[in-house]
Formats: C-alpha cells, sequence, structure tokens
C-alpha cells in the first residue's frame, strides 16, 4: 500500500514507520512526507531515505480551508491508501477529514479521551496520574475523537518531568503506530461508523 506521512517536527513516528517498511512489519512504502513547517528534520529523515520531502508552510496561506484543499491536492497526486499523522499539528477541516475518513491514522500522547488537545504530559502530571499513555486512532472531524485503534499504558513515575515522561512515552509510540499500520496495510483494520475494526471485530487493544 501507498502512505502518506504528515509531520510538523522532529519525525521520530515517521521513521518508525519507515523502520516498519522496511523490515516488512508493514506492507506499504512511504511515498511522501508533507510538512507545515519548513525545515525541520522529518523532512531530514525522508530524505535521507529517498522519500519524497514536501513543505506545505500553514503560515502561507489565508485560512485553513486554503491550506487544507491544497494539502489534499498534494496528497491525492500521490494516490495513498493510508495517510499517517506522525507529530502533525494542525487541527483539520471536517471537508478534509471527510475526505480521508476510513484511511487516515493519528497517535495521540494520551489515553483518549482523556486529554484531547496539545500539553498533555504537562496536563497528566498536574493532575497527579499514576499512568499516562498513547492512543492510536482514526482520525475524524472530532478532534482527537476518533475511534481508537491501540493504545499502551505508561506509569508515571515520582521523578518524572515533561521531557522524561515524554520520552517513556514516546517508547511506546514507536512500538505501537507500526502495528496499527500493519493491520492496516494487510486490510485487517477499518472503520465501521464510528467503530475501529479489527478482523471484522470491534477493537480497542492495549498492547
Ligand atoms: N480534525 C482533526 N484534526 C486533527 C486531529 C483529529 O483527530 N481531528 N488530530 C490532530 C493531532 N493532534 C493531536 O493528536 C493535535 C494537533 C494539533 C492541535 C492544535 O491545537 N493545533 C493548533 C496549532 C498548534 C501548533 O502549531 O503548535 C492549531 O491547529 O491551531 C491539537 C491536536 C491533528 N489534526
Ligand atoms: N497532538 C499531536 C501530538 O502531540 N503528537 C505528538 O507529537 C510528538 C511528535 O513526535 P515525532 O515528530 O518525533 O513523531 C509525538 O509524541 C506525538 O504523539
Amino acid at each position: 500500500m501507498r502512505i502518506v506521512v504528515l509531520i510538523s517536527g522532529s519525525g521520530s513516528n515517521l521513521q518508525a514507520i519507515i523502520d516498519g517498511c522496511n523490515d516488512g512489519r508493514i506492507n506499504g512504502s512511504v511515498v511522501a512526507v508533507i510538512s507545515n513547517r519548513p525545515d525541520v528534520k522529518g523532512l531530514e529523515r525522508a530524505r535521507n531515505h529517498g522519500i519524497e520531502a514536501i513543505t506545505l508552510d500553514h503560515r502561507n496561506f489565508d485560512s485553513r480551508e486554503t491550506f487544507d484543499a491544497a494539502l489534499a491536492q498534494h496528497i491525492d497526486n500521490f494516490e495513498p491508501e493510508l495517510v499517517i499523522l506522525a507529530g502533525f499539528m494542525r487541527i483539520l477541516t471536517p471537508t478534509f477529514t471527510g475526505r480521508y475518513l476510513g484511511r487516515m491514522l493519528n497517535i495521540h500522547p494520551s489515553l483518549l479521551p482523556k486529554y484531547p488537545g496539545l500539553h498533555t504530559h504537562k496536563r497528566a502530571l498536574e493532575a497527579g496520574d499514576s499512568e499516562h499513555g498513547v492512543t492510536v486512532h482514526f482520525v475524524t472531524a472530532e478532534l482527537d475523537g476518533g475511534p481508537a485503534v491501540l493504545q499502551a499504558r505508561v506509569p508515571i513515575l515520582e521523578s518524572d518531568t515533561e521531557d522524561t515522561l515524554a520520552a517513556r512515552v514516546l517508547e511506546q509510540e514507536h512500538r505501537i503506530y507500526p502495528q496499527a499500520a500493519g493491520w492496516f496495510c494487510e486490510g485487517r483494520l477499518t472503520l465501521q461508523g464510528n467503530a475501529a475494526l479489527l478482523d471484522n471485530t470491534p477493537i480497542n487493544t492495549t498492547l
């Protein structure tokens, strides 16, 4: 399957997806990487693997709608079966999410539905939570509200800072995102209404 990955920064999840394609865990190939921010490390990661790396700077557009329309044109040029958000930091419009409904995944650094949005590690620490984690979900118009596919739990340690917690969560991200993408590329993972199905059975597995 053809995969287009959207990024905004470092691209460590992009790297995990590329590695999954290269070692056979994902029956697909990343055909393009698109960043809404210029000169980010994720674009370098793409180029290091001979993958087309495109910058579509959202600051050059006068609205979310015009940015999303241009983004969709770029994506559709590559005719992907799967669009992966990997640290992509723009809220997408309903028109855009509707266009890729059922074939767009995101990874979010919290145990959704807890802490949608930003600054999740800080919020979990400030709440005094004993555990945190990460969720892979289908992308819908509702921000971080799409059906969950996979989750991984991470204990919060007394000594944790935002950075140490984020690093431990990131390790789990790199583990479960290739698993979810692999299921999709095998045709096993689908979106039916507001439910994620694996082999036609409702799923919300914690790995
Ligand atoms: N319609 C949807 N759009 C996006 C989803 C989604 O599920 N539905 N997932 C997000 C990813 N995400 C968290 O996982 C997320 C990304 C960005 C933001 C946000 O508030 N962005 C700000 C800009 C922040 C910045 O540039 O640093 C904004 O867009 O104004 C919240 C959550 C991707 N989009
Ligand atoms: N709301 C989206 C969000 O916060 N995504 C998070 O951004 C980081 C990107 O890292 P990466 O660029 O190294 O993959 C990851 O922790 C990812 O979960």
